[in-house]
């Protein structure tokens, strides 16, 4: 399928931009760091070099043999990309006179420029680089300029070699989108054939072929990944997918009975394990967030390491793992830190004996919502707001006992509950109750009380990776809390997180 997009990324804080817009074209890409560059290239239809915090002057600049690519392939270099391509083929970079942060204009644009067709002279553009291409590279042809950046824009004579200064996959360039769409449609002929629809098929013939007749144990955890991985590998292999829901003891009021039913009306061969014990067991005395994440993911692995022995020959083990999880775990300087200290992230240990199979592993969150409402899963189910596997012990300040979670269970379902009967649910990407380790004073009728205090998040995000919290209406604030401190016995005080992220993360822990 020699249709693929491939994104060479030099550490820009936008790369991971640039491969959603081209998703969005419906086109496929995957991203590799400059310095992995795929020695099969058959497979890819056009190159786009990113951005780089890195300068092309520095002695440390990337700087990869593209002798593969260049002329082989239809290339769209973006700022460092553009800089690097004139400054290593007879042009020149130096520091810019004036700072180039932000929204420019492109005053004129070369006529009859595929690269820049159905965009107008004076459209707006994103600039973020403190160098400037003051002279074009070999056969370089200006195509572009703004008032500040002669060379905004140029393409190299003889070759389908395009270089821009500044960021299309931003929102702020306003015809970012179609620049791309001209690069890789008009100029490159990629098509946009790469639906969920496509992505169905594909994946399910591709299952099919690598799994054969062999067994597989998925864990579902009740959130979008893991339902939408365990309804495609039951198209490819039916019976042969042995799914296992656990309770950790953790989950919110009644999800364990609920999803599990909604699972088998789905047809899944799933198996309800209550581990509850065993997890508050692991957890009993831990207060360090970390400690408790590693606590919960290697109790994770030992019942799921029980339960597949179980199920006689099994040879996979299903993830749920996505894209960016896999994007920022190998980043261009070499694995970053490791994002979740969490069972799915850190890879099996070697007792499991499994292969791992991760059907979703190049897919954006939102791209695994289309995929699953192409496979028509309920659209409740897929508009279910994240929740963090370790589920409420992250939200549990400090030790955990059965009795903290069963007050965290209550307020959290009268505040998730209200939100779905106030209609604000789906206005809200992320919602729950964190119980914090401090007492205050109360007077409930005529009596003192020293009882727990709760706080309520609700966040906006569109990837968790940055969140701001959300102004739900007094009304309902008021009502919610009145009804917690009314109806949970040991909460006498309700509080609301009013902090985004940055600078504060999503959970408090
Ligand atoms: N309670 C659980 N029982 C079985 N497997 C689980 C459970 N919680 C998590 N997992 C496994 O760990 C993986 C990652 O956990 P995570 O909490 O991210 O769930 P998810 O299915 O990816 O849902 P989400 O949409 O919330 O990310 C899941 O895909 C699933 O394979
Ligand atoms: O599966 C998970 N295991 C974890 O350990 C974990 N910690 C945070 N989260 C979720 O990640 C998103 C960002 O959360 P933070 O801003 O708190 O890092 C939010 O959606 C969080 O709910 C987790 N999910
Ligand atoms: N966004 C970029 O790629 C910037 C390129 C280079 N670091 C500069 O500042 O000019
Ligand atoms: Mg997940």
């Amino acid at each position: 399928m020699q249709n693929n997009v491939l994104i060479l990324d030099f550490g820009s804080q936008y790369t991971q931009l640039i491969a959603r817009r081209v998703r969005e074209l419906n086109i496929y890409c995957e991203i590799y760091p400059y310095h992995k560059i795929p020695e099969d290239l058959s497979g890819f239809k056009a190159v786009i070099l990113s951005g780089s915090p890195f300068s092309v002057r520095a002695e440390d600049a990337p700087h990869p043999d593209l002798s593969q690519i260049r002329g082989k392939l239809p290339v769209l270099a973006v700022c460092y990309g553009a800089q690097y391509l004139a400054h290593f083929n007879g042009g020149k970079v130096e520091p810019s006179g004036t700072r180039e942060y932000g929204r420019a204009n492109l005053t004129v644009i070369k006529d009859a420029e595929m690269l820049f067709d159905e965009i107008k002279e004076n459209s707006q553009v994103w600039m973020s680089h403190s160098d400037t291409i003051m002279e074009l590279p070999e056969n370089g042809v200006r195509l572009a300029s703004t008032t500040d950046v002669l060379n905004a824009a140029y393409r190299i004579e003889g070759e389908d070699t395009y270089a821009i200064q500044f960021h299309p996959e931003v929102y702020h360039s306003t015809d970012g989108k179609q620049l791309l769409e001209n690069f890789l449609v008009k100029i490159a002929g990629t098509e946009q054939s790469w639906t969920p629809g496509a992505f169905v098929d594909l994946t399910v013939s591709e299952l099919k072929e690598k799994i054969g007749d062999d067994k597989v144990v998925l864990g579902l955890s009740g959130g979008v990944d893991s339902t939408v991985a365990a309804v495609l590998l039951h198209k490819a292999i039916g019976k042969n997918l042995y799914c296992i829901f656990v309770n950790n003891g953790l989950l919110r009021k009644n999800e364990f009975e609920s999803v599990l039913d909604q699972y088998k009306h789905m047809g899944l061969n799933v198996k309800g394990v209550d581990a509850s014990d065993r997890f508050l067991d692991a957890l009993k005395g831990l207060s360090d967030p970390e400690a408790k994440r590693k606590a919960i993911g290697n109790t994770f692995i030992e019942v799921f390491d029980d339960e597949a022995h179980e199920i006689t020959d099994v040879t996979y083990l299903a993830q749920g793992t996505i894209y960016p999880d896999v994007i920022e775990s190998v980043s261009v300087n070499g694995p970053s830190v490791t994002i979740k200290s969490h069972h799915n992230v850190g890879g099996l240990p070697d007792f499991m004996k499994l292969k791992v199979v991760e059907p979703l592993r190049m897919l954006f969150k939102d791209e695994v919502r289309r995929v699953g409402k192409e496979l028509g899963i309920d659209k409740e189910l897929l508009g279910r707001h994240p929740f963090p596997g370790p589920g409420l012990a992250i939200r549990i300040l400090g030790d955990i006992t059965a009795e903290k979670v069963r007050i965290l269970q209550e307020v959290d379902h009268i505040f998730i509950q209200g939100l779905r009967d106030w209609m604000l649910y789906d206005k809200v990407w992320q919602a729950g109750a964190i119980l914090l380790p401090v007492q205050s004073v109360g007077v409930m009728g005529d009596e003192r009380t020293y009882e727990q205090v709760v706080a309520l998040r609700a966040v906006e995000s569109t990837d968790g990776m940055t969140a701001d919290w959300v102004n739900l209406p007094y009304e309902f604030l008021q009502k919610t809390s009145n009804t917690i401190i009314n109806r949970v016995k040991g909460v006498n005080r309700v509080v609301y997180d009013i902090s985004s992220k940055p600078p504060a993360t999503i959970e408090w822990e």
